[in-house]
Order: structure tokens, then C-alpha cells, then sequence
């Protein structure tokens, strides 16, 4: 059985600069996997790799035994990969539940003739696609809002929104950038308990984030990079206690605020 993500001496080049180079790593089903490192270290590269946003220029991406690194994004979500975006990707003027079902109808299999004439095929499409949508709104807890306009929820019900989006698809991979910026702490910690309860129905999660509470307090292992590379791989404790990460965190002016690793 492999594993369900593997990267493999990923690089990535933009012009000249190298900002991801000779990354390696690999996790299994069930896990959430920390990727964290000082600002411009390569963490959001990787992510937007990992969901085919863009390619590596040298290296390879496999997901569940396939090779993913050469498809185009719209082919690899189908495959069981999501992703939330840390500048929110919500559409303001439609209600929660219309943003979670917009996100369904890409994977229908009916077409848009058979949709336009509500053939029946496309009605019991439609009726799935609510169903899905509507079990993962009550999952992360926004039915009482689910007919609101996304546009005037506060910050911590839309990255909620954003969450339920990913679900809907039923991944077996979902990527969290950032979900945490911006909330409270009391969101935060909601948040956390939400990405064990995911993990709980067997999907891997993959989270960059900054807030160090939340990636040590959910990862089962952490990936460190510093300046495109990957400096450290372990639990919480072994990564926090390394002293390379310490040494990459605090050598970093602009990271000192945030140098409790
Ligand atoms: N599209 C791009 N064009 C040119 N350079 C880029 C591009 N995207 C990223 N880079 C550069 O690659 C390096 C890694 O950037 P990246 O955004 O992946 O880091 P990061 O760890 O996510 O940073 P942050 O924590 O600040 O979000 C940086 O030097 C950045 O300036």
C-alpha cells in the first residue's frame, strides 16, 4: 500500500529564485501533517504543488500510487485532493449553502442541456449535491447561518464556510492554508477540535500555518523549511526541541515575535 502523499525531491524555481529545492516527505492515510517555517522558507509553494496549482520544476508528486505532478488542478481534486485558501475564496453574494453546493456541481457527471431541461438525472444530481452540502455545514456547524449571504458573515463563520466547501468533496487529502489567521482564541481552539474530528473520518490533513499553538497542538508529525528546504521532520516535541528549527526561527528578524516554536 503506498503512501497517500509522497513528494519526492521536489524543486521549484521562480527565475532565479530557488523556493523550494530537493524537498522529500511523505505521509499516510489519517494523519495531519504541520508544514511550517520562517516567512518566504517555501511553504505555500509546496501547497500550491501539492494542489497542482502550478508544477515542480524538478521532482514528482504522487497521490495514492499516481503520479499528479503533470495534471492540471481540475483533474487532481477529482482524484480526492482539497484545499481552503488563506484569502477567502467565498462568492459574497450567495448564501452559505449555495457557496458549499457551487463547489459540488464541477464534479456532476450530467451536462448542462440535461440540467437546463431538469432532466431527471440531473434533479437526482441536484438533490445529492444538497444533501452532501447540507451534511457538511451541520459538520462545521453553520446551519443556522446556512442561508445568510457569505458577504456579511464574520471571518470566523467563513473560514467555517471555506472548511465545508473542501469536505463536500469528499476528499481523502484536504490542504488547510491558514485556517486559523485571524480568529480568536476561542476559534482557534474550535478549529482545532474540527481538524481532529475530520482526521477521525480517515482523511489526511496537510496545514501551513503560522499560529504555532494550533500546528503543535493537531500535527502528528511537522515538516520545517527553511529557505526552500526541508531542515526537519518529527513529532511536536522533537521538531520544537531541534536546533536547527530553533536556530532558523530566531535567526530570522522578522520571525523573533514568533519565536516560541
Ligand atoms: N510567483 C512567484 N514569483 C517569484 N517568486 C516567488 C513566487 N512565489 C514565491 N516566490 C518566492 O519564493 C520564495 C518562497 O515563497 P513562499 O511564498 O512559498 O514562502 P512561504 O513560506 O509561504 O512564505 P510566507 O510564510 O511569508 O507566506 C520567496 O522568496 C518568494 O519571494
Amino acid at each position: 500500500m503506498p503512501d497517500l502523499l509522497e513528494v519526492k525531491n521536489v524543486t521549484r524555481k521562480f527565475g532565479g529564485v530557488v523556493a523550494n529545492k530537493g524537498v522529500s516527505f511523505s505521509f499516510e492515510s489519517g494523519k495531519v501533517i504541520g508544514l511550517i517555517g520562517p516567512n518566504g522558507a517555501g511553504k505555500s509553494t509546496l501547497f500550491n504543488m501539492v494542489s497542482a496549482i502550478f508544477p515542480p520544476t524538478e521532482g514528482e508528486i504522487w497521490f495514492a500510487g499516481k503520479r499528479i505532478d503533470r495534471l492540471p488542478a481540475f483533474k487532481v481534486s477529482p482524484l480526492g485532493i482539497a484545499r481552503t485558501f488563506q484569502n477567502l475564496q467565498v462568492f459574497k453574494r450567495m448564501t452559505v449553502l449555495e457557496n458549499v453546493m457551487v463547489g459540488l456541481h464541477t464534479s456532476t457527471s450530467s451536462g448542462i442541456l440535461s440540467a437546463a431541461f431538469k432532466l431527471p438525472k440531473a434533479k437526482k444530481e441536484e438533490e445529492t449535491i444538497y444533501q452532501q452540502a447540507w451534511e457538511e455545514i451541520e459538520f462545521v456547524g453553520l446551519e443556522d447561518v446556512a442561508a445568510v449571504e457569505a458577504g456579511s458573515l464574520p471571518l470566523g463563520k467563513l473560514r467555517l464556510l471555506e472548511l465545508a466547501r473542501a469536505l463536500a468533496t469528499k476528499p481523502q487529502l484536504l490542504l488547510l492554508d491558514e485556517i486559523a489567521a485571524g480568529l480568536n482564541h476561542q476559534e482557534t481552539a474550535e478549529m482545532s477540535d474540527l481538524i481532529f474530528k475530520v482526521r477521525d473520518r480517515g482523511v489526511s490533513i496537510f496545514v501551513v500555518e503560522h499560529d504555532m499553538d494550533l500546528v503543535m497542538r493537531v500535527s502528528d508529525r511537522i515538516i520545517v523549511l527553511d529557505q526552500g528546504e526541508k531542515i526537519a521532520e518529527g513529532t511536536p516535541n522533537e521538531v520544537q526541541n531541534d536546533p536547527r528549527v530553533i536556530e532558523a526561527y530566531l535567526g530570522n528578524d522578522e520571525e523573533k515575535e514568533e519565536a516560541t516554536v
